[in-house]
């Protein structure tokens, strides 16, 4: 049978600390639906395997509530998450690794608590890492950016120019995002996203624009937001 040549990791091991509620944000209803079955049917119709990295003990509840009445039990191979977000994306590359995956193959690493992705974002993203072998989307800096110190005091204003929000789903060519995270636990290197490690090792990462709408649901005020994005999706 012929390979795949896309492959999804979508990460949703975290605990939600910042959210603040009674059940992790990954699992809110959003509009009627759970956040991540939001998050999994944007990727659900690209019919290429999906690796679900979820918390320690979530197994059997994400399999009953998620992925079995949303028909995705399927597609979605569940993953158990490590302690930080890099730990999780580590572990979906691996498991992803373990069905033989091809080395030039495409995958898309994404926050399972961003639901509002747009097809046309995705097809960009994967575009940009079959030519570039990473590619990211990203949203100019608007507001006008302060250094601050320890008392709250402004020590100087930042230029914005070329400065870049960056999102999810970033996209790698697979033998490249791989080597980035092994020279990351090797070197003891630390980021927040995935391109961060690959910059480390000095590749070259791309963007393409990138989505107002494409909110990471963090903290309670998103999810208001959320409801009202979701009445687009
Ligand atoms: N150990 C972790 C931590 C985070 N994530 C995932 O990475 C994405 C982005 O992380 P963030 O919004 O920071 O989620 P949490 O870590 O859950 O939130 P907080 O930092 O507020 O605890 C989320 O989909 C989250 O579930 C993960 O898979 N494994
Ligand atoms: C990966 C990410 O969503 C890109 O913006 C972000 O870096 C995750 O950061 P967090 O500290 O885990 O919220």
């Amino acid at each position: 049978m012929a390979q795949p040549r896309v492959a999804v990791i979508v990460v949703a091991g975290g605990s939600g600390q910042r959210m603040n509620a009674s059940i992790r944000k990954q699992y809110m209803s959003l509009a009627g639906l759970p956040v991540l079955v939001r998050t999994l049917n944007v990727f659900a119709p690209m019919n290429v395997p999906i690796f679900l990295v979820i918390p320690q003990g979530d197994m059997a509840f994400c399999e009953e509530t998620i992925l079995a009445p949303h028909l995705l039990d399927k597609q979605v191979q569940l993953v158990h998450g490590g302690k930080e977000r890099q730990a999780s994306v580590k572990n979906g590359l691996d498991a992803l690794h373990s069905t033989g995956f091809s080395r030039n193959g495409i995958v898309l690493i994404h926050d399972g608590v961003r639901p509002f992705v747009e097809k046309s974002m995705l097809d960009r993203c994967i575009e940009g890492a079959f030519t570039h072998g990473a590619c990211i989307p990203a949203v100019a800096v608007v507001d006008t950016l302060k250094r601050v110190d320890h008392q709250g005091k402004i020590v100087s204003t930042v230029s914005r120019d070329n400065l870049y929000q960056v999102q999810t789903p970033q996209a790698f060519r697979f033998d490249l995002v791989i080597k980035a995270h092994e020279h990351a636990l090797v070197r003891g290197i630390k980021g927040t996203d995935d391109a961060s490690l690959v910059e480390a090792m000095g590749e070259a990462v791309y963007f393409t624009p990138g989505s107002v709408d494409n909110i990471k649901l963090t903290t309670p005020g998103d999810l208001e937001r959320g409801e009202f994005i979701a009445t687009r999706f």
